[in-house]
């Protein structure tokens, strides 16, 4: 047989690899010696070692901490790889199969219906034959708004569409196609008719964003509140359709359709994941296709070559039987130079997942995949009778039979008439009830990132991922610009992460078994790196109250293990520095990710472990509040000026305030004693850690003392004594415990 070309090559970096494993080694040597130098002390006569036990012990133990994370960390490093894909190698259009696209939104209010509306216009404009593509929206918030957008997004599409075939667009989201920012016409800019055109089509689409703003203030003048239609509606189902267009060319359009899945407030909804298994169960009696795009709402394509991209890898006959998704990774069209918050995760995209790949695959990122839709069906195939599968899948027939239904190319299209009975059963809060979804079926519950929780099983089950980063980003994000956000945000995320880290399924017991050892650390890192928050508060206080006291915890300068120290310092900086610098950053985007590690670590890691503690005790309820997409001027200013916006709950405030406080004030106490006692070489290093953590954290004594604007930290009467009140309980309980042996 003929052999054809590849559609997707691999490229391992050699050099990297070297580097990354001789950097591995190194820096284990040196954490077996440190471990030796902690260990050597308990041997010691406690009469005359100097230093008491009780903060040895601490210290001792955050180190284990953080070299554990480090060790389950370097797996990502082992075997990083890149690829590139054909998708050019492809089969003609008439053989390529359908796909369905799933977009999320939950709330009007803090998810702007325009910017959702720009979402699916950009999925509905993807390069694919349109009659393949089937687009649905998921809205948890049960909006009349957004059912009325979609309707006018559908006429809008009718000019849209042709629009950006008829110019090769490669923007094909609007509002980032119209923004001043976007202006790459190419050699269209001199051609006359393009220019009425895209003139025409920019009117069009303000008529379209003053409709959506008409409607909205309607309804706020009537009185109807989302909040409460939100949590309690019937489930809502209608296939988007416009007949009123006989003005233009009949151009086919994919297939629309809009989904509000039934809510009862005493039913648990499962948040995302729950709105994702309704479209999934729906889309499977409506178009079935074979595989599925899923998108969040603040996440649009920014390029329409990802749905070939993807079946590069899906439709790869050596590749594919395994293959559960490809990710791409998330990209944010918003982020400013220095990128002061990190939000857009540069290791985890530009780092970890490469490592993955390398693996059996990178995480499932939540959106911007294409998922086999063969994959979330569990193993319903050793259920023999039609009893068994409905215990397994709920009792609808229909979708059943959708399970069973072998998908070829020519076989996929939508059902006509629609079976209205049976997608409102199968969006309905009891169809769930007794059944296996969310436990082995479709997207997984239990967890508020379902998206870790359900790859992580995919790859135990014996499905493959694989990471797509072309060098054009094919998805844009709205990634978070205030410290607010971020800090929200991340407290979900830590305690969804701890909840996997902590349940049945915990990536280090199960993982092993079922999955490569590398890939099953690279997942137990993730699950487990808001372990974090233990070492780092502990660094933050103990070694800083033992300088004030004279106590001793690291070897003095003129000991050999002065060096251990250092150099195990000295190269985690530098590995760090170099991925930053690798992957695009500079020297102060490396500050800053120390700074946010820091932040995010006495914050978000710290109520992230606390909430994920307390429920697993019972004590608390898992929520999922969507982070806020309403952009703000002058929080906007701010973020662009690479201002930090403190505007934040005193909850996060005051510990960052109150860890800064004793830094500082035992930074100079420190200094003083040393410079009064003279013994500088056995504080060396403890001098240095208060001295490195102000450094690192400047930007909030600036928002403290210097600042003036509205992102500030107002030192408010409330601020002041929680914090004060903190650091006082903090080094009074210590101080004592300390000095003792
Ligand atoms: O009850 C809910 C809650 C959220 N969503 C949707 O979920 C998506 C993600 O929510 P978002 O507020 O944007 O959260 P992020 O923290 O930005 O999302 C990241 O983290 C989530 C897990 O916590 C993943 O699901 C996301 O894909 C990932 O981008 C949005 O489209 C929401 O509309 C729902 O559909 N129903
Ligand atoms: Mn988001």
């Amino acid at each position: 047989m003929e052999k054809t070309l590849p559609l997707s090559l691999i490229h391992v970096n050699k050099s990297l690899v070297f580097a990354n494993r001789l950097h591995m080694l190194l820096h284990f040597t040196a954490i077996c010696f440190m471990v030796y130098y902690r260990l050597c002390f308990f041997l010691q006569d406690p009469q005359t070692r100097g230093t008491p036990l009780f903060p040895w012990l601490l210290v001792f133990a955050s180190e284990i901490i953080l070299s554990f994370v480090w060790i389950l960390g370097q797996a990502f490093r082992w075997h990083p790889i890149s690829r590139t894909v054909f998708p050019e190698r492809l089969p003609q259009d008439e053989k390529l199969p359908a796909i369905d696209v799933f977009i999320c939104t939950a709330d009007p209010t803090k998810e702007p219906t325009l910017d959702v509306m720009n979402t699916l216009l950009s999925a509905m404009a993807l390069d694919y034959p349109p009659e393949k593509l089937h687009v649905y929206v998921s809205d948890d918030g049960g909006s009349p708004l957004t059912l009325n957008a979609m309707r006018e997004a559908f006429k809008f599409a009718r000019w849209w569409l042709p629009f950006c075939i008829r110019y090769r667009i490669k923007c094909r989201c609007p509002k980032a196609y119209f923004s001043a920012l976007e202006n790459d016409d190419g050699d269209l800019s001199g051609n006359i008719e393009f220019i009425a055109d895209k003139k025409m089509i920019k009117d069009k689409y303000e008529a379209f964003k003053e409709d959506i703003e008409r409607v909205k203030k309607d309804q706020g003048k009537s009185g109807d509140t989302d909040g409460i239609m939100g949590q309690n509606h019937p489930p809502i189902i209608e296939v988007i359709q416009d007949s009123s267009s006989s003005e233009i060319e009949q151009v086919t359009l994919p297939f629309l359709a809009y989904v509000s899945r039934e809510k009862k407030p005493s039913r648990p909804h499962h948040f995302k994941a729950g709105a994702l298994n309704a479209l999934y169960r729906v889309s499977a009696v409506i178009s079935n296709a074979p595989y599925i795009l899923v998108l969040d709402c603040d996440m649009f394509c920014s390029a329409p070559a990802s749905a070939r991209q993807a079946l590069c890898f899906h439709l790869d006959p050596e590749i594919s039987p395994s293959l559960a998704f490809v990710q791409f990774p998330q990209k944010y069209y918003n982020i400013s130079k220095n990128d002061i918050y990190d939000s857009q995760h540069r290791s985890a995209y530009k780092v970890l997942w490469q490592g993955m790949d390398g693996l059996r695959g990178p995480v499932l990122s939540g959106t911007g995949f294409y998922i086999k839709r063969e994959s979330l069906y569990g193993n319903y195939k050793i259920k023999d009778t039609n009893l068994e599968l409905q215990q397994y899948v709920g009792t609808s027939n229909e979708f059943i039979k959708s399970l069973k239904q072998n998908c070829t190319p020519d076989s996929v299209t939508v059902r006509h008439p629609l079976p209205q009975e049976e997608t409102l059963l199968l969006a309905s809060c009891n169809y769930e009830t007794g059944t296996k979804w969310g436990q082995e079926v479709g997207f997984l519950y239990g967890t508020v990132c379902e998206d870790v929780h359900t790859g992580f099983i995919l790859n135990c089950n014996g499905w493959n991922s694989v990471l797509c980063d072309p060098p054009q980003p094919q998805f844009l994000g709205n990634g978070t610009t205030n410290l607010n956000d971020l800090l929200i945000q991340g407290t979900r995320w830590y305690s969804g992460l701890l909840d996997i880290g902590l349940s049945r399924l915990c990536p280090l017991i199960c993982g092993p078994l079922r999955m490569s050892l590398l890939q099953s650390l690279c997942y137990a890192e993730l699950t487990y790196f808001p372990l974090y928050c233990l070492p780092l508060w502990c660094l933050a206080i103990v070694p800083q109250l033992c300088l004030v006291d004279g106590i001793p915890l690291y070897p003095k300068v003129s000991d050999p293990f002065f060096f251990i120290f250092l150099f195990i310092l000295l190269s985690a900086f530098t590995k760090h520095l170099v991925e930053v610098l690798s992957t695009g950053g500079t020297f102060r985007k490396w500050n800053v990710e120390q700074r946010i590690w820091m932040i995010r670590s006495i914050t978000s890691h710290s109520y992230g472990c606390l909430d994920a503690v307390l429920k697993k005790f019972g004590l608390r309820e898992a929520n999922f509040l969507p982070t806020n997409k309403v952009e703000d001027d002058e929080q906007t200013r701010l973020y662009q000026m690479d201002k930090y916006d403190f505007r934040t709950s005193n909850m996060f405030l005051v510990p960052m305030v109150a860890l800064l406080i004793i830094n500082i004030s035992s930074f100079i106490g420190g200094v003083y004693r040393v410079l009064s006692v003279g013994d500088w070489d056995k504080m060396f290093i403890q001098l240095c850690i208060p001295a490195y953590a102000i450094v690192v954290n400047y930007p909030i004594i600036e928002a403290l003392v210097i600042r003036k604007d509205v992102g500030r930290i107002y030192p408010s009467f409330a601020l002041v004594v929680t914090c004060n009140i903190l650091a006082t309980a903090i080094i009074s309980t210590l101080y004592s415990q300390l000095r003792k042996a």
